[in-house]
Order: structure tokens, then C-alpha cells, then sequence
């Protein structure tokens, strides 16, 4: 392809990328793998090249851009070298027109960088969203060690005790190691979100809200494969993820619920009141992740916002139900705004006086209201509210 024929599929990408925004279609990532699989001529390089394309134009973009387009055009005022590729040629784009407006730069949507100031987040905290994650893995002590762990290259040792991190793009799921479960791919953010709830061989902890289980496989790890370990969640294909990856960590001790939203509590009955610890990962706008994902800034609106509060704060309130007097509660949310992160607690503790906010050790983090704040600027991480709550016994 020539560079203006990747500049042309950027911006058809993109197009693509704004609609799936507006009607929560397929994410960036799956829709740059279609546009890869059905374009064949398109090589290793072009394809790189496309994909590189397409995120540094969302990430130059602030508000929703009126096409792929106008998000290019920003691009091209931070790069005008790309200027050339305007080339009318038979595969590139039309030339620029007198007067073509680019989209608008910035962070996110203004209602966005409105919401993060009224959560103390400052406009470079918020800019550091838009930047590149590297790549986190955990090394499973159910199998391995960081201290004797063989890997092809050696990772920088993190401040989570079996954290390392490699630069971004490093094909961990390629090594030995990891299809013979002695190392997960975890951010070190969400790793030391997990140990945070403390979890002890013996227990019995409830994982409410498990995903594919990337923090189940924590807690067992720290479990020691000794317990009871229950992933819950409403998403049968993300639930069904987790037995493989299980498997391949040896993490025997976990056991799978599918529950039904809003009647949660029915599938939960036989062990209502029983748990040591919950652990809510609660479903989230993701602010946090926008590293990964930068679309995802312009999928929110603050009626889903509103959405994610109300499904957290149900989930909160359920979580008290199942765990024993003196038991605790872990909340984390991939996200800086307060309305998914310390508003819930504060909500919390208005609705559940006989509950309280226990104090968070973490070696990076900083106390943010009545929990602990992780953020890519700050710590290196994802960003995550972490919060602990404790029932009087
Ligand atoms: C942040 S994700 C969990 C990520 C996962 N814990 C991990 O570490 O990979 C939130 C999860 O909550 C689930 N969820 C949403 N509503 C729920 C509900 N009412 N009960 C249980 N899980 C729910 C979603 O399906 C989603 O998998």
C-alpha cells in the first residue's frame, strides 16, 4: 500500500469507528481485525502502519470528530508531514479543501473533562489517559516465581510482588510460559487492586462480578488454591473464558456461577451471608482503560454514566447480603470520575450506616476521599478507584 492508500483506509477505519461509537458497536481494535481479514493485500507493515493511524487520530480528537476525516485532518496538524498523503491519488485521499475544518484536539468530550475536574483530575492526569499502556503480566504462584521465572526477555520488576512489565506489543501469549499457565497478562494496576482485598488461604471469598476472570485468578493465587473461590457474573461467553485459563494456571479451587441480572440473589442464596469477602469489580465507563481503549471516550454519555452508578450501587448492596458480620467488601472501578468511584462509597455509607471504610495499604496509589486512587500518570498503571468496606461484626 502506498502511505496515502494506509491514510485512505485510516480514515474509512475511522468512519467506522465514530458509527460503532454512536450505536455501541464493535470497539476499534475487533473492527481494525475485520478491515485486516478482509482486506488480504494489505501486509504485516500496512497493517501496522493503518492501526497506528487509526489510534493516534482518535487520541489527537477530543469530542466526537465529524468523520474519519476531519479526525485525520487533527492529525495532520500534529503531523504535517501526513499533509502529502492528500494526495487525490487513485487509492488516497482527496486533497485537503481551503477551509476543511479538522476535528476538534482536547482529551475527551467537554462533558467528560467537566466530570474529571469534579473528580480532582487535572487536565495532564486526564491527558495521560490518552497515552500508550505497556504491557503487565503476573506471574502465577501456583506454578512460578518471579524471582526464578525463565521468560525470552527479562521484564522490570513492579512494585506488585509478582508483577513485571514489558514494553507494549511483547507477544507474552506466544511464550511457553504462558500457555503453561505460569504467567497471566494482567495490568499492574489491577493486580495490586486485587491484593488489596487481602485474601488468605482458607477463606471463602466471592468474586461478584469475575469477568473472564482475570482477578479470580489473582485472589487463587493468593488463596493459595486453599478455600472456597466463587466468579460470578451475568456474562455467559466472558464466564465461560474462565475454566480454560483456570485449567492452565492450576487454580483448581475456583468455582463458576452464572447469575441473572436483577435476580442475582436467587442463584446466590446458598451462601447469603457465608463470605469472608466480596470482591465488586463493578461494571464501568472504563475511563481508566482509555489507554487500550481511546474510543471508549467517545461511547460514553452521562445517561450510561447514570447507568453504571445505579448498576454499582445495586451491586454494593448485594454484596452486603453474602458476607458474614465482620466480613468485607473490596469495590474497584477502572475509572477516575468520582460518580463511579468515591460518590458510590460515599452512597454506600449513607444507605448502610452499620458499615464503614476500612483504611487500604498499597505501595503505589494515593488516598483519594474514602479510597485509594491508581492512575497512569501517577502510578503507571490503569486507572482504578480501589475501595474497602468493613460490617461491623
Ligand atoms: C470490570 S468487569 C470485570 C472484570 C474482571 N473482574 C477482571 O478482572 O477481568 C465487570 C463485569 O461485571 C459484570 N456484571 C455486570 N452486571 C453484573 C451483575 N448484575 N452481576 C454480576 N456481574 C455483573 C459484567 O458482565 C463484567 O464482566
Amino acid at each position: 500500500m502506498t502511505p496515502a492508500a494506509r491514510v485512505q483506509a485510516a480514515i474509512e477505519l475511522l468512519d467506522a469507528v465514530i458509527g460503532a461509537a454512536k450505536r455501541e458497536g464493535a470497539p476499534a481494535d475487533r473492527l481494525i481485525a475485520d478491515w485486516a481479514r478482509e482486506n488480504r493485500y494489505a501486509g504485516s507493515k500496512d497493517r501496522r502502519a493503518v492501526r497506528e493511524l487509526v489510534y493516534a487520530a482518535i487520541r489527537a480528537c477530543g469530542p466526537v470528530p465529524q468523520s474519519g476525516r476531519a479526525a485525520m485532518l487533527r492529525l495532520v496538524q500534529d503531523d504535517p508531514s501526513l499533509a502529502a498523503c492528500f494526495d487525490g491519488s487513485q487509492y488516497g485521499p482527496a486533497a485537503i479543501g481551503a477551509g476543511e475544518e479538522p476535528g476538534a484536539a482536547g482529551v475527551a468530550p467537554e462533558w467528560l473533562m467537566e466530570r474529571f475536574a469534579a473528580s480532582g483530575v487535572s487536565e495532564s492526569e486526564a491527558q495521560a489517559l490518552m497515552g500508550r499502556a505497556p504491557l503487565d503480566i503476573r506471574v502465577n504462584t501456583l506454578k512460578a516465581d518471579r524471582a526464578s521465572i525463565e521468560l525470552p526477555e527479562a521484564g522490570e520488576e513492579l512494585a506488585a510482588p509478582q508483577a513485571l512489565r514489558f514494553e507494549s506489543g511483547t507477544q507474552v501469549d506466544q511464550s511457553p510460559a504462558w500457555r503453561d499457565g505460569l504467567v497471566e497478562v494482567q495490568d499492574h494496576g489491577s493486580q495490586l487492586a486485587c491484593l488489596a482485598l487481602g485474601a488468605r488461604p482458607g477463606e471463602t471469598v466471592i468474586d461478584l462480578c469475575a469477568g473472564a476472570g482475570g482477578k479470580t485468578l489473582g485472589l487463587a493465587a493468593a488463596m493459595e488454591n486453599a478455600g472456597r473461590l466463587l466468579a460470578c457474573d451475568i456474562d455467559r461467553s466472558r464466564l465461560s473464558r474462565l475454566a480454560p485459563r483456570a485449567e492452565r494456571a492450576g487454580a483448581g479451587m475456583i468455582e463458576t456461577r452464572l447469575l441473572d441480572p436483577g435476580r442475582e440473589s436467587e442463584a446466590l442464596a446458598d451462601i447469603a451471608g457465608m463470605a469472608d469477602a466480596v470482591l465488586v469489580d463493578a461494571p464501568c465507563s472504563g475511563t481508566g482503560t482509555w489507554r487500550r481503549k481511546p474510543e471508549a471516550k467517545w461511547r460514553l454519555t452521562p445517561d450510561r454514566l447514570a447507568r453504571f452508578a445505579a448498576t454499582q450501587d445495586h451491586l454494593l448492596d448485594l454484596a452486603t447480603t453474602l458476607v458474614h458480620p465482620g466480613g468485607r467488601i473490596l469495590f474497584i472501578t477502572c475509572s477516575l470520575l468520582d460518580d463511579e468511584g468515591a460518590d458510590r462509597i460515599e452512597a454506600f455509607l449513607t444507605r448502610h450506616k452499620q458499615w464503614k471504610a476500612l483504611e487500604i495499604s498499597l505501595p503505589l496509589g494515593r488516598p483519594h476521599r474514602q479510597g485509594i486512587r491508581l492512575s497512569p500518570s501517577h502510578d503507571g498503571t490503569d486507572g482504578f478507584f480501589v475501595a474497602m468496606l468493613g460490617s461491623a461484626c
